[in-house]
């Protein structure tokens, strides 16, 4: 099977048509201010406008509260929401409640004890995405550019569908794949050319190489 991708913190028409052009099955779209990624939902909801059926428009929040997702969701239309923050399980069990969309719930991790939340994530959310945990003094909770030991997760069982992120690029995506078998990888600042700003060549290597065969 065909490893998935999902190309995040999309915010010009450009690298929306690149993405979906080169095959990504999953466009992330972050509604974070302090990114530099950040999109308003009026500059989303143009965005996702074209997006054929078959791949999924994620909007992206940290520690949302549910005015938010109420307020963004009545003006863009999303298939899953992301939650990149410190949101608990059960919080996650209620995001689902009330949006009526699959939660892809982010993991941190830098150790092997991080590994645990995978668990009880794992039963409350639909995906996860298993991401380098920031820094302590991080601005962002994520798209920082780091990768973690991706030697944990060789053999390790998890509960739902999930995706590979931090730090990813199109030279080490595939050893990547090779090393945790990941059946969906997610990127952001590696196929930029400067913070916030997509680099469609990038785009285009980054899927290439994470959907060829791995050997
Ligand atoms: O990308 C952002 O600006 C961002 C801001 C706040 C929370 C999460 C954010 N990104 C999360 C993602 O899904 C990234 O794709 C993931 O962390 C990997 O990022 P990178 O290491 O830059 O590929």
């Amino acid at each position: 099977m065909s490893v998935s991708v999902k190309i995040c913190g999309l915010n010009t028409p450009e690298a929306v048509d690149a993405a979906i052009t080169a095959g990504a099955r999953y466009l992330g779209f972050v509604f974070f201010p302090k990114s530099p990624r950040h999109v308003t939902p009026e500059t989303a909801a143009a965005l996702v406008a074209p997006v054929p059926l078959g791949i999924a428009r994620v909007g992206l929040f940290v520690n949302p509260d549910d005015a938010t997702l109420e307020q963004t969701l009545a003006q863009v239309a999303l298939d899953i929401i992301q939650l990149h923050g410190d949101e608990s399980p059960a919080r996650v069990a209620e995001v689902k409640a009330l949006t009526g969309l699959p939660v892809m719930k982010a993991v941190g991790v830098a150790e092997p004890k991080d590994l645990d939340a995978l668990w009880e994530y794992g039963l409350a959310a639909d995906m996860l995405l298993i991401d380098a945990k920031a820094p302590k003094d991080a601005v962002l909770p994520g798209g920082n550019g780091l990768a973690f030991d991706w030697r944990l997760l060789a053999g390790r069982q998890i509960l739902k569908p999930w995706l590979l992120a931090g730090g990813l690029t199109p030279e080490n995506v595939n050893t990547a794949i090779r090393l945790t078998r990941a059946q969906g990888v997610d990127v952001s600042s590696g196929v930029e050319s400067a913070p916030g700003v997509k680099d469609a060549e990038k785009i285009r290597s980054f899927i290439a190489r994470a959907t060829a065969p791995i050997l």
